[in-house]
């Protein structure tokens, strides 16, 4: 009880109180048989979700617009530069990129979390999907992946002379077209037109991970764009200011949203405090494509983000 009155007395920053407050918490429920104890389990604390702002009803707080090709996207006053298209992403291009940063973007000489341990894996997903245990507890325990030249996260810099794959082709394309279809209502400071990403950063998202808020301010234009694709599981997404101190918005971004980020919304902390169970949009797996099922199944309890960025 005494630790309670310790941890109310510290002092946290609002960002911090906020992925709190988001996060998962979980409380040990006893069972009891003629007054005795007879065992526990844990059980979920619900999570209020009453002040987070959901990209599919974005009536609160959000400003409505269209793009030029007539999809709406939302910004908000108080963060100038960052723009959400929800469902920019359609259900064939959600499977399209979930299959590929499951299969072909994972594999060397792209880096991911295992690499430092074990070296450069290769095929780790069919090893996962031929019964291989090992195979499986990596694949689960997949949490990012660099694609174009490789991140060292020690020093916190792009590695431009390790061996690395160019950016693929469709996600350079596709990035470069959603930031188009927005260039207009980002800030004038950003240049849009002649934006040419080269790196992607992928995080994956089991139940319970998350991302400890961040700016992401290693690239050398840090006005730049940044073009996050979702996919999968839902997810708690905080945008907050440029201190900590500041509170940050929550919002909800769903499988196919797109989140852009540039210019001033370059220097807000940012973070992922929770992953949400299944939603609509990551459960259409159509039983006829034998195929996809496999990938549909892991996607179900998965959240991935894919991050396009400029970095040289
Ligand atoms: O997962 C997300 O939505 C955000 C990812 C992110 O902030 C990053 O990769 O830097
Ligand atoms: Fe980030």
């Amino acid at each position: 009880m005494y630790q309670n009155d310790e941890v109310s007395k510290e002092v946290r920053s609002a960002f911090r109180e906020a992925e709190k407050r988001y996060q998962q918490h979980w409380q040990q429920s006893f069972r009891y048989r003629k007054g005795r104890r007879q065992g526990s389990k844990l059980l979920a604390v619900p999570t209020d979700l009453s002040d987070v702002r959901d990209s599919r009803s974005p009536a609160q707080n959000f400003t409505k617009s269209i793009t030029a090709d007539g999809r709406p996207f939302l910004t908000l006053p108080s963060h100038p530069g960052f723009i959400l298209l929800p469902e920019a992403l359609g259900k064939s291009k959600q499977r399209e990129l979930a299959k590929l940063a499951l299969t072909q973007y994972p594999e060397p000489p792209a880096n991911t979390n295992h690499t430092r341990q074990f070296g450069k894996l290769t095929g780790l997903w069919d090893a996962a999907q031929k019964g291989g245990p090992s195979a499986q507890k990596l694949l689960q325990k997949l949490r990012w992946c660099t694609l174009g030249p490789q991140f060292n996260w020690t020093e916190r810099v792009y590695d431009w002379h390790a061996p690395y794959r160019p950016l693929p082709m469709e996600l350079r394309d596709l990035a470069i077209s959603l930031c188009a279809s927005v260039s207009g209502s980002l800030p004038e400071t950003v240049a849009a037109s002649d934006w040419d990403p080269d790196v992607a950063l992928i995080n994956y998202y089991r139940s319970g991970d998350t991302l400890g808020g961040h700016k992401d301010d290693v690239e050398q234009d840090q006005a730049a764009p940044i073009v996050a694709l979702s996919l999968g599981c839902s997810a708690i997404f905080l945008l907050g200011g440029q201190t900590k101190e500041e509170q940050p918005i929550a919002i909800r971004l769903h499988g196919g949203d797109v989140v852009i980020m540039a210019g001033p919304a370059r220097m807000c902390y940012h973070g992922v405090p929770r992953v949400l169970g299944d939603d609509a949009s990551s459960s259409d797996a159509n039983p006829e494509d034998a195929e996809y099922v496999a990938f549909a199944e892991h996607v179900r309890s998965t959240r991935i983000n894919i991050s396009i960025r400029k970095a040289g």
